[in-house]
């Protein structure tokens, strides 16, 4: 069996991270408690983090001997209810999950970190309207701003004391998001590698990865 970090590592309810949490002052994350988690592909450990402010739920799914210093092969998800548990095609993010958590369970050794940020920030109910203007016509930048939102406004700073609760030190992510690479760098988080993840390019996420690519600077090729 594939060793597990958290629960069987001897995790207490209620444990601190033990790091003054990251982020702008005042941002406060308490790791909760940990668990199992069979997947299809690997038994991974999960393990929940409370946000103070917004009382929101961030995972963090992890495999083999994480914490012992060498890179760790990872990958920054942000929810998306709709392409993570609803199949949506709309975008490339539950492929995105899938292909992540395949390439660490063959591995035997990673992490993935769930932010609840749904809708790059905005969460559900306006990704759905910004869905709406998208059909009438708008890409996502412009359905988003029409809305009175930026084209993103995630944050990756409650990342840093999730990672540094388990005592990884450096990642090798998979990611085509330039900025999601330079902002965990800036948080101290040493990106060694940058590995794409490109997947489930669709008829109906053409406009969408070509918007990222266009608009938001995504690293993505025209053609898988
Ligand atoms: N506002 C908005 N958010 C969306 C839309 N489609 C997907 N999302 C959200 O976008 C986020 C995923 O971000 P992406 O831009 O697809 O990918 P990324 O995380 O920046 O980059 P990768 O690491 O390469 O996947 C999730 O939070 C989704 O809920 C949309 O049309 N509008
Ligand atoms: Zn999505």
């Amino acid at each position: 069996m594939l060793p597990l970090h958290g629960a069987d590592a001897g995790l207490v309810e209620n444990e601190k991270s033990g790091d003054e949490p990251g982020g702008p002052a005042g941002q406060q994350l308490d790791y909760i408690t940990s668990s199992k988690l069979p997947t299809p592909w690997a038994t991974f450990g999960i393990h929940v983090f409370v946000e103070a402010a917004t009382g929101k739920e961030h995972l963090m799914l992890t495999l083999g001997e994480v914490g012992d210093g060498e890179p760790v092969l990872a990958r920054v998800h942000s929810e998306c209810l709709t392409g993570d548990a609803l199949f949506s095609q709309r975008c490339d993010c539950g492929a995105q999950l899938e292909t992540a958590l395949k390439a660490i369970a063959a591995q035997g050794r990673g992490a993935l970190l769930y932010m609840r940020q749904e809708g790059r920030g905005i969460g559900l109910v306006n990704k759905i309207r910004a869905y709406r203007l998208q059909d009438a016509g708008a890409d996502t930048v412009e359905a988003n701003e029409q809305l009175g939102f930026p084209a993103d406004m995630r944050r990756y700073d409650l990342c840093k004391p999730m990672l540094d609760h388990f005592g990884i030190a450096s990642l090798r992510l998979m990611t085509n998001n330039p900025r999601k690479v330079d902002t965990l760098e800036s948080l101290g988080v040493p990106i060694v590698e940058r590995i794409p993840i490109q997947v489930n390019r669709n008829p109906f996420n053409e406009n969408y990865l070509s918007t990222k690519a266009a608009k938001l600077g995504h690293w993505l090729k025209e053609r898988l």
